[in-house]
């Protein structure tokens, strides 16, 4: 699975849908130089790929407006959001963030994953302490033979330099952000080929 966040331009999207990208990420963040607006969300209906939200410090409730509005398929919930907060999104919808930097034990982490299954189809393990979009990357050797309970995607820096080594610890998918970028919020179309051709070599030739 292949998601490509920080989508705001038309071409960037079209270019991702006819790599068979999966997942879009539109950033719901005013601070990031990414951010989008719900009703500039456009609608994908009849293409396979599916839309999610990036959120940091909205509630449920706005999340769950904003989700109608830009018609989302899932949240990807990037701030200290509770499990509470997942429920009432309903776990089929959202994909939890997690930084693994933020723990000292593997086991923290996996006690707090643990914690977040029941509320959540899938987790997002990033660089860092806390939002994201920074460009950095964790250190993949540390995540090898980590099985959380729910499908999980890698995040974090990944581009065409990088991403054969992240792929060694088997994460169910990857997203990319920056480091398939000529500036923030604009798209490189041949460095999201590059990472398509890495990934699936028969469907990208
Ligand atoms: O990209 C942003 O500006 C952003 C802002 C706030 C929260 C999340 C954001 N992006 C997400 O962060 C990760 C890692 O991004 P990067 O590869 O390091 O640039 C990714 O999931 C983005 O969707």
């Amino acid at each position: 699975m292949v998601k490509v966040c920080g989508m705001t331009r038309s071409q960037d999207i079209r270019t991702c849908i006819n790599l068979g990208v999966n997942l879009l990420g539109f950033i719901f963040h005013p601070k990031s130089p990414r951010n989008t607006n719900p009703q500039d969300v456009p609608d994908l209906s009849g293409s396979p790929v599916r839309k999610v939200g990036v959120f940091v410090n909205q509630g449920a409730e706005e999340i769950a407006r904003i989700m109608d509005t830009a018609k989302l398929d899932l949240a990807q919930l990037h701030g200290d959001h509770t499990v509470e907060a997942c429920r009432t999104l309903g776990a089929s919808r959202v994909i939890k963030v997690f930084w693994p930097m933020r723990y000292e034990q593997m086991d923290d982490l996996c006690r707090d994953m643990d914690r977040f299954a029941p509320v959540c189809t899938a987790f997002l393990l990033d660089a860092g302490i806390q939002s994201g979009g920074h460009g950095t990357s964790l250190d993949f050797t540390t995540l090898q033979g980590m099985a959380p309970p729910r499908p999980w995607i890698l995040a974090g820096g990944l581009g065409p330099a990088n991403i054969t080594h992240a792929l060694q610890c088997e994460p169910d998918g990857v997203d990319l952000n920056s480091g398939v970028e000529s500036a923030p919020g604009i798209k490189d179309a041949e460095a999201i080929k590059q990472v398509m051709r890495i990934i699936r070599p028969d469907a990208n030739p």
